[in-house]
């Protein structure tokens, strides 16, 4: 089965991808998948140069995502620009390593962790959706611990998103990561047991 392991920005898909892997999951990340799609020498590359200009690009050719990331939470114009470069080059490449998983070992689990599952309607990919859920406000602190960043720059990040609370009526599971690790480990077990028995394809 394929499932699609999808949030919000710091709500926790790392976190439970991590446990899935653990567990045996065979997992294509998203956000890896998009560092590479604009390594240096890449088409990837060259269109984002092409459109941002040498200025989020450092002088060794890789990507400088600091300054990227600057335009792309403040402009959503030139977010959606860079989504129409980048996406279609991240989904055929996750295409090839969902392929590849299943060519080796069509019994095991894939999770395809994407933060925009559903913003992008790659809904088509996977068997059921999983929300890695915790409340808003929870999101806005653990987003600006984790990156050191003011109220005011974390809520543009957040906002650039579907709202978590929305999210919801997409998913056939959520998780809460809202409390302990351990409480979430818990919750993970049981997703995991319900996906090994059911390992043919079939939705949860
Ligand atoms: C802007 C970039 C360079 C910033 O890099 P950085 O290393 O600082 O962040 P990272 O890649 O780890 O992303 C962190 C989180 O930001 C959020 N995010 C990233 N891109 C976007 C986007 N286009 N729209 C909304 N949220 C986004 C996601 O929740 C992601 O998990 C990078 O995020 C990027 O290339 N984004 C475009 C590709 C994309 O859409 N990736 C999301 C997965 S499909
Ligand atoms: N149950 C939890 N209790 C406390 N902190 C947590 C918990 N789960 C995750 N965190 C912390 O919250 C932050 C966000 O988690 P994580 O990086 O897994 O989110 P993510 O959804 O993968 O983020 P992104 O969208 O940016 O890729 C991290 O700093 C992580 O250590």
């Amino acid at each position: 089965m394929t499932l699609g392991l999808t949030g919000g920005i710091a709500t926790g898909k790392s976190t439970v991808s991590n446990m899935l892997r653990v567990r045996g999951a065979a997992i294509v990340d998203a956000d890896r998948v998009a560092r590479e799609v604009v390594e240096p020498g890449t088409e990837g590359s060259r269109e984002v140069r092409k459109r941002f200009g040498d200025g989020v690009f450092h002088v060794d050719g890789k990507l400088d995502r600091k300054a990227l990331r600057e335009v792309i939470f403040r402009d959503p114009d030139a977010r959606e620009d860079l989504n129409r470069i980048l996406h279609p080059l991240i989904v055929r490449r996750m295409e090839e390593e969902v392929r590849r998983a299943r060519k080796t070992d069509a019994e095991r689990p894939v999770v395809l962790d994407v933060p925009l599952l559903i913003e992008e309607n790659l809904l088509w990919m996977v068997d059921t959706v999983v929300l890695v859920y915790i409340p808003e406000p929870l999101q806005l602190k653990r987003l600006m611990e984790r990156e050191g960043i003011t109220t005011e720059e974390a809520r543009r990040m957040i906002r650039a998103q579907m709202p978590i609370d929305e999210k919801k009526k997409f998913a056939d599971v959520l998780i809460d990561n809202s409390g302990t690790l351990t409480e979430t480990e818990r919750q993970v077990d049981a997703l995991w047991q319900t996906m090994v028995s059911k390992n043919g394809s079939g939705r949860l």
